[in-house]
């Protein structure tokens, strides 16, 4: 294992720490994510009782590989905790999500939580979002005319693939990747975004994250909303 990775490794089992018996929980997606589940199913097996809602079709697999029991919105309306990775996260907690391409389902669970933890390694620590490429989902039809719109706010859009082919979402959208260089104000460009027709869900997630877990060279650190 890299250094990377036991960073991620250190956060993930951290986060799991939190969850309590009974609770509902969201489950976030990407490799941080993989080791909190792995923790959680180790926790499972030991006889804690709780529910998750996955965030991907990728983060189901592991949850069932690792026997942690999975519930949906068809019966619960409202999660416990969230716990999700990030690709950045500034100062005031505003994050960019969606490297892995599954920002809307999982801002759909991370917004349904009372609480929403972020486990990171400390190299997504920034002080201005904006350096990763901000995802941006948007409808298959039309994709070049929304990404024309997107790059008139003054940056460069790619349309993602992966392996030569175009990445196609849990969703079966498209993922625009824009690259701001530095994002100022958030929340503004989230919602000029949002008004553009074919856009689906930024990877702009703000006012949501209560603590945020960073896995460091030798100890595991703790960041709480003020
Ligand atoms: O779409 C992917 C998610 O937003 C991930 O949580 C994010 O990309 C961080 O992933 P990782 O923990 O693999 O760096």
């Amino acid at each position: 294992m890299n250094q990377v990775d036991f960073k991620k490794k250190a956060a993930g089992e951290k986060a799991a720490e939190y969850i309590q018996d009974g609770m509902v929980i969201g489950l976030g997606s990407g490799s941080t994510m993989y080791w909190m589940l792995k923790a959680l199913g180790q926790k499972v097996r030991e006889g804690l009782s709780i529910q998750g809602i996955p965030s991907s079709i990728k983060t189901e697999n592991w949850a069932r590989e690792f026997g942690i029991p999975l519930t949906n919105f068809e019966k619960v309306n409202r999660l416990d905790l969230a716990i999700d990775g990030a690709d950045e996260v500034d100062p005031h907690f505003n994050l960019i999500k969606g490297g892995g391409g599954s920002l809307l389902r999982e801002k759909i669970v991370d917004q349904a939580a009372d609480h929403f933890i972020v486990v990171v390694d400390d190299s997504k620590l920034v002080d201005e979002l904006g350096a990763f490429p901000l995802p941006v989902e948007v409808v298959s039809f039309g994709w070049q005319l929304v990404k024309y719109r997107i790059e008139q706010l003054g940056c460069q859009a790619e349309l993602r693939k992966r392996n030569g082919e175009v990445f196609v979402t849990n969703n079966q959208n498209y993922i625009l990747d824009c690259q701001f260089n530095v994002i100022k104000k958030p929340e503004e460009l989230h919602h000029k975004l949002k008004q553009m027709l074919g856009v689906v869900e930024t990877g702009l997630f703000f006012n949501m994250t209560d603590r945020v877990i960073i896995g460091k060279d030798n100890e595991v650190k703790i960041q709480e909303r003020s």
